[in-house]
């Protein structure tokens, strides 16, 4: 007989958010989820319940037992805070919770309590007055990873990437939580090649992608129309594409950025790297806002979260899909198994 699976452990988020809600509706309409636990307060979650006018069975739990309840209530597992968790409204009090949340999630990993790490959308402004000092989780799971022992970059960091993988589209910012205003001078040939590196590495691992197709997207307009509109594509972008090739890695560009996203451009690449966040994250979350999951990659534990936000205009509506997060749990859940079996699942979404 095999023994049942880890859970998931699923991060609170901003309780005054859609975090609650799209929790909820998730394990109330699919009855064939991965298990998993919320971390944070049983209470605060049977209020919003309530509130959606949802019946939901939830029972206060231990991970342990979590995949056990799985078929016959949600698993909450306390993380020592109160929640207050009123909608649409960000309350200072909550915040102590929603950091707790998402260290001990890692922490349940890291002890083997846990398979996967899955977040709800975090406000940021909202968690730096409790100490909270990274522009988001991926940088705060990057720091978390150090407990998994020393990474492969230097000093023993570990190098968190983000991707935002959808059904047709994955792309990649290589810069990502900055002012568009630092974009030119943090971008280094380095940095491109470090991150199409893991983008590939992870692709093979946790994918099933052998040899994926990188596709990097220029900074400026016309990828710098030969050195007219800007001068990074030429002296920035193409020597990292170049020192990917060097790599064995099947990348090409720097290709115009504006152009790299129609139907027929699509399905010449597995990832698209591009520049800065909004490059990235507008194309991914126009063509398919519902399903698409963001996924931290370069990690010695897998992350996934939705790839929408807080939502604090619709919290306590029921106007919140949980699509995005029920496709952040299933993919959470092939990539855990991908890294358990230490060979690819074909994890794509
Ligand atoms: N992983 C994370 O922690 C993320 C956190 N955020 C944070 O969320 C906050 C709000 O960000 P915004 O840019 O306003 O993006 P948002 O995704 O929260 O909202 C954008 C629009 O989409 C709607 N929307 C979002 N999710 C929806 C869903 N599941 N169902 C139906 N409608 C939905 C909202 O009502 C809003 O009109 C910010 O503080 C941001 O930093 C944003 C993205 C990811
Ligand atoms: N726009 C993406 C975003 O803000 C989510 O970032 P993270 O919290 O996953 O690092």
């Amino acid at each position: 007989m095999s023994a049942a699976p880890l859970p998931l452990a699923l991060t609170l988020g901003e309780p005054g958010g859609i975090g609650l809600d799209v929790t909820l509706q998730a394990y109330h309409r699919h009855r064939d989820l991965p298990p998993f636990y919320l971390l944070g307060d049983a209470d605060a979650l049977a209020r919003r319940a309530a509130c959606l006018g949802i019946e939901v069975p939830i029972e206060a739990t231990e991970p342990s037992a979590a995949a056990g309840i799985f078929a016959r209530a949600l698993p909450v597992v306390a993380v020592g805070h109160p929640v207050v968790g009123e909608p649409g409204r960000l309350v200072p009090a909550d915040a102590p919770a929603v950091i707790a949340s998402i260290e001990t999630a890692v922490e349940h990993v890291r002890t083997g309590l846990a398979a996967a790490v899955v977040t709800n959308p975090i406000n940021k402004h909202a968690l730096y007055g409790a100490g909270f000092r990274f522009p988001g989780h991926t940088e705060f799971l990057g720091e978390l990873a150090r407990r998994f022992g020393p990474g492969p970059s230097a000093g023993g960091a570990w190098t968190p990437i983000m991707m935002l993988a959808g059904p047709e589209l994955r792309t990649v910012p290589v810069t990502v939580h900055v002012a568009l205003a630092a974009v030119p001078g943090l971008l280094t040939t380095d940095l491109i090649v470090e991150t199409g590196r893991i983008v590939a590495a992870d692709l093979a691992a946790r994918f099933g992608l052998k040899t994926p197709r990188l596709a990097v997207g220029g900074l400026n307009p016309h990828a710098g129309e030969n050195g007219t509109m800007g001068r990074e594509d030429d002296e920035i972008v193409a020597p990292a594409v170049a020192a990917l090739k060097g790599l064995g890695i099947d990348a090409f560009g720097p290709l115009p950025s504006d152009t790299m996203f129609h139907p027929a451009a699509r399905r010449g690449y597995d990832a698209a790297l591009l520049m800065y966040h909004d490059q990235a994250l507008i194309p991914v979350k126009t063509i398919a806002f519902d399903e698409t999951v963001n996924v931290t990659l370069g990690l010695p534990f897998v992350r996934t979260s939705p790839d929408h936000g807080t939502a604090l205009d619709i919290a306590g509506t029921g106007r919140a899909r949980p699509d995005s997060l029920v496709a952040a749990l299933r993919m959470a859940a092939r990539m855990a198994a991908a890294d358990a079996a230490g060979s690819p699942a074909g994890a794509a979404a």
